[in-house]
Order: C-alpha cells, then sequence, then structure tokens
C-alpha cells in the first residue's frame, strides 16, 4: 500500500496574507466548503488571535466542517494566541493547533532577540502548554498540534534538529519544515528533510511536513523534493497564493504526485476533478486572476494551438498531454484555431459543428480561416459557422467577385469608393463612386460596374463574436425591380463584409436575369 499525502490547505490563512486578498467570514466559509469537496485533508482556516473576524472564521469553519476535515488554527509560542485558537476550535471535532516560532539566526538575532536556549525553551513550553489546553477535553487522547520552527531551511541543521526533537517529545504530532522565503532549491530541502530523518531520534513518532513558499518559483519542486525525502504532509493553497510570490499550489502538487505516481510511490485523497472549479472560486472571491498559463488551473493548461501538435493531439492525444483534462475538471477547447492551426484541426472542429463540406467548399473555407487567424487572436466556433455558412451561401454563381476595393471617408472628404471587380468571364472592371458615407459609396460603384440598379430594403451589422478584432457580419436585402435577394458578408472589417453581402445579393439577381440593364456598357 502506497503511502497517502496528508494535503494541508492554507489558503484560508498563509493565502489570505497575499495583499488584497483578505475575505470575510462568509466568504472563507464558502471556500472551506469547497477545500471540504476537494478532499483536502487538514484546512488551516486562520490566525484567531489576529483579529475578532479571523476568530469567528475559524469558529464557524470548525463547527461546521470538523466533521469532514481537520480543522486548524494557527498561534505564535505565546499563551494568548493559543488560547484564542483552542477558544475557536475547542467545541469542533478534528481540529488541530500549529504553534510556530522561528529558529533561523536572523530571525532569532534581530526580530525576536532570543537566544537559542530561549528559543527551545519557549517552543516545549507552548507546545505542552498546546497539548494540555486540548487534553483538557475528555475524548482527545493524542492532541493534534502541529509546530513550525519558522524559517527551518536557514537554520543551522543541528540547532533544527534539537528543536524538531524537543518539541515531538514535548508533544507536538507533526512537525512542519517551513522554507519561509523561498530560499531552498530541491536538492537543498531534500537534504533538509533527509538530515532530520537521519538525525532525529524520535522523528518517527510525528509527521513531517513541508511548507515551501515560492519566492525563487521552486515552491512545489521542493515539497516534492521534501515528500521524496520522506515527508508526509504539504502545505499548499490553491493556486498558489501566499505572502510574497506565494505558496506551493496545491493543484500543482496534487496532480504532480497523481501524474508522476510511478516515480512518487505515493497517493492523494484530492478528488482533482474539483480543482478548476475551485480555483475560479477562490480567484473569484479574492480578485486574484489566474494568469492564462497557470499549470493545472490556467486558460491555457490544455489548449494547443500549433498545427503539428494539433494533427498529433488528433491522433493520439498523449503525444500532446500527459494529464486528461477531465481529471482536473478543465472545461475549455483542447484545440484553440489560430494562425498556427492546420488543415487536420480545422477539418475536426468543422466536422465536429455538424458540416459536411465537399472538398471545394472545405478548402474554400481553409483559406478564408488561415486569412481571418492573421487579423483576429482567437477564433470562436461561432467565427468558424459564420466562415462556413459565408463559405457556403457564396457557392452561388460568382457573376462577379471582388478583386480589391478602396474606401475613402472623414469630414471634410466625400466619401469615395474605388473598387475592381473581376467577372465569371475573366475580364476586370475598376470603378469608383461617392456616395453618403463608404459603405454607400461602395455599394453605388458595384451597381455601375454590374449594370444593376438596386435599392437596399434592409441592412444590418453584428459582432458574431466578441472583442476589439472581432468578426463582423453584415446581412442585407436588396429590391431589385419588385423582387428581394438577401446578401451576407463576414470580416473583421464591416466595410469589407458590407461589399460582401452587396455583391452576393446582386450575383443572386443576375443569376435570376434581373436588372441587367447596363451590361453591354462593360462589354458583359
Ligand atoms: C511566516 C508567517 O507567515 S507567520 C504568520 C504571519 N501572519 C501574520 O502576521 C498575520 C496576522 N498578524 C497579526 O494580526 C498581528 O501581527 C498579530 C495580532 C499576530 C500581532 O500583532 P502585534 O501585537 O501588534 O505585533 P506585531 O505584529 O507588530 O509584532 C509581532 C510580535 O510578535 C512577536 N512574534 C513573532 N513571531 C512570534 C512567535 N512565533 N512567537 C511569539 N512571538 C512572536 C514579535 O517578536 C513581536 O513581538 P513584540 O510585539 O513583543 O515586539
Ligand atoms: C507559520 C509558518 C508555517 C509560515 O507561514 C512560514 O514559515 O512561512
Amino acid at each position: 500500500m502506497s503511502d497517502v499525502i496528508t494535503f494541508f490547505d492554507t489558503t484560508l490563512r498563509d493565502g489570505e496574507q497575499s495583499p488584497g486578498c483578505s475575505m470575510d467570514t462568509a466568504e472563507k466559509l464558502e471556500v472551506a466548503k469547497a477545500l471540504v469537496d476537494l478532499g483536502v485533508d487538514v484546512i488551516e482556516a486562520g490566525f484567531p488571535i489576529a483579529s475578532p473576524g479571523d476568530f469567528e472564521a475559524v469558529q464557524k469553519i470548525a463547527q461546521k466542517f470538523g466533521d469532514q476535515s481537520t480543522i486548524c488554527g494557527l498561534a505564535r509560542c505565546r499563551k494568548e494566541d493559543i488560547d484564542s485558537a483552542w477558544g475557536a476550535l475547542q467545541d469542533a471535532q478534528n481540529v488541530r493547533i500549529h504553534v510556530f516560532l522561528a529558529t533561523s539566526a536572523i530571525h532569532r538575532d534581530f526580530k525576536l532577540k532570543m537566544a537559542k536556549e530561549e528559543i527551545v525553551r519557549r517552543a516545549v513550553d507552548m507546545v505542552k502548554y498546546t497539548c494540555d489546553q486540548m487534553a483538557s477535553r475528555s475524548d482527545i487522547v493524542t492532541p493534534n498540534v502541529e509546530f513550525s520552527p519558522e524559517d527551518a531551511a536557514r537554520t543551522e541543521l543541528d540547532f533544527l534538529c534539537e528543536v524538531v526533537e524537543k518539541t515531538i517529545a514535548a508533544g507536538a504530532t507533526t512537525v512542519n519544515i517551513p522554507d519561509t522565503v523561498g530560499y531552498a532549491t530541491p536538492n537543498h530541502f531534500f537534504k533538509v528533510i533527509s538530515y532530520l530523518k537521519e538525525n532525529v531520534s524520535n522523528i518517527d513518532q510525528a509527521v513531517i511536513s513541508t511548507h515551501c513558499h515560492n519566492d525563487l518559483g521552486l515552491a512545489v519542486a521542493n515539497s516534492l523534493a521534501g515528500i521524496e525525502a520522506g515527508a508526509r504532509q504539504v502545505e499548499c493553497t490553491i493556486n498558489g497564493l501566499g505572502e510574497r510570490a506565494g505558496n506551493a499550489a496545491l493543484e500543482e502538487l496534487a496532480m504532480a504526485i497523481r501524474t508522476r505516481g510511478d516515480y512518487y510511490g505515493v497517493t492523494t485523497n484530492i478528488n482533482t476533478q474539483k480543482l478548476c472549479s475551485t480555483s475560479r472560486l477562490v480567484s473569484k472571491i479574492t480578485g486574484m486572476a489566474v494568469q492564462r498559463n497557470k499549470a493545472i488551473v490556467g486558460q491555457n493548461a490544455f489548449a494547443h494551438e500549433a498545427g503539428i501538435h494539433q494533427h498529433g493531439m488528433l491522433q493520439e492525444r498523449t503525444t500532446y498531454e500527459i494529464m486528461r483534462p477531465q481529471d482536473v475538471g478543465y472545461v475549455g477547447t483542447n484545440l484553440v484555431l489560430g494562425k498556427h492551426s492546420g488543415r487536420h484541426a480545422f477539418r475536426d472542429r468543422v466536422e465536429s459543428l455538424g458540416y459536411d463540406l465537399s472538398e471545394e467548399s472545405f478548402q474554400k473555407a481553409f483559406e478564408a480561416f488561415i486569412a481571418l487567424a492573421d487579423k483576429k487572436k482567437e477564433i470562436f466556433d461561432v467565427d468558424i459557422v459564420a466562415l462556413v455558412d459565408n463559405q457556403t451561401s457564396s457557392e452561388i454563381e460568382e457573376h462577379w467577385k471582388i478583386k480589391n476595393f478602396h474606401t475613402l471617408s472623414g469630414t471634410e472628404t466625400i466619401p469615395t469608393a474605388t473598387l475592381e471587380l473581376e467577372h465569371k468571364e475573366g475580364n476586370i472592371v475598376q470603378d469608383a463612386a461617392t456616395g453618403d458615407g463608404p459603405v454607400d459609396a461602395a455599394f453605388k460603384c458595384m451597381e455601375r460596374v454590374a449594370g444593376i440598379s438596386a435599392k437596399l430594403t434592409d441592412y444590418n451589422v453584428r459582432s458574431v463574436s466578441s472583442g476589439k478584432d472581432a468578426l463582423g457580419e453584415v446581412s442585407l436585402s436588396i429590391d431589385i425591380d419588385g423582387v428581394i435577394f438577401h446578401g451576407k458578408g463576414v470580416s473583421t472589417d464591416v466595410i469589407e463584409a458590407s461589399v460582401q453581402a452587396y455583391l452576393q445579393a446582386l450575383n443572386k439577381a443576375l443569376s435570376q436575369d434581373r436588372g441587367r440593364r447596363r451590361n453591354e456598357k462593360k462589354g458583359v
């Protein structure tokens, strides 16, 4: 049987220490519920002495969720802190008190101004005091007490061993080894945990835990190195929130352990399918956006845009994916269509949207897609539907085709359009016209070239997708000799879409032999 790693989530305590991420009690209860559903083993709900609000949140979370997860409160090595933590937790089931005291020379000398002996004495006394408080409840046989030598990663190893050994002897059931300032590297952290395992005589009486900060971007790597060395609890936060650059990200640790179970030989109780929804909830509540390329829960975490990758994915997903998106509850598009995409991915999407195109139509749609992708950052399904629909409806006989057009408009300018149209028999005609605006000028110009006089009866522009590079779809109707013809055009440029739509309607009219009045003039 492989060991199960205890997941200790501190989103509500260390995570809340991220500037701007404070949560009120109602928000903390919502996050706590999500953490319970996620399968987190221990929830550090707050630092009760810090404020009445924190006290209340820890108390309410413990009362509400203490039967489903272990709820923990933080305390300095001070009686008033421990009393406060116990005050918040004492009426709930499955509770833990987490006491901490810094041990590194920098913290001893400059912050606490305490000698090594005082540190040991205070840590031992306060662990014992905590155990005594908790044991006052008749059903608590072994008080659940965690001790953290703050800044352990920068503490002299022999002194760290002494503190850890004595606090375990005083009753700590978990010893947490914080890399408080994110100074460690994986090999270094592996050595610290290994050293404790080899040199602390009673180490087997407590669970070794990691608490890694991300100042060098190594929090997850260091936590994994800790697991390799024998740690069996990891402290982490959703989305890697936390003081400064944050803590080890829970979602990354959970998926690293799951994906590389072959290597670590351990498991977790995390219901990984809830990772993305929990991440979204925490992001919404704290207002801290998740970067798009964030591992596991970022919008791009399972998105493939490059044609070669998409082709590989369509043959066999594992060519470019080490995890299944559904295993983390990812909702999004895997194959993102953009300028780097190829025919395979485009065909796959077009087919999944329900189209069965002839080879010729597919080719034309693909060319239109590539042209659009050059102008637009992201192509959505609605864009493809508009493109293909436009393509299919333009399978009407093209008497005239746009070669190029140019419009001019402005406050001091007479709106003018210059067009070059190609007739189906090959001759090219150029003309120009003025109008009320560039669209009207272009319509008049097309009528002159095609030799048709039409009346615009309806004209609509709508945005197909969102963003400033969204596709505009123009649909219009023209009346020629009492018969109505419809046209549709799609482009990121609404004037171009208008020209396409108008010409489509004119072509339909010409197919019915309507309105040919002046074709002779153009030699057609
Ligand atoms: C590494 C970590 O993340 S530890 C957790 C950090 N989180 C927080 O600090 C958030 C909540 N903190 C708070 O609300 C406040 O800092 C409080 C309520 C805890 C204390 O507030 P204050 O009494 O005003 O003290 P202040 O924060 O200015 O200074 C910290 C005091 O705690 C002492 N202290 C720091 N760590 C410890 C410790 N582990 N055990 C005992 N005393 C400690 C400091 O020496 C200093 O003592 P002093 O007031 O006698 O000089
Ligand atoms: C309280 C301790 C565990 C802490 O947050 C740290 O050292 O970073």
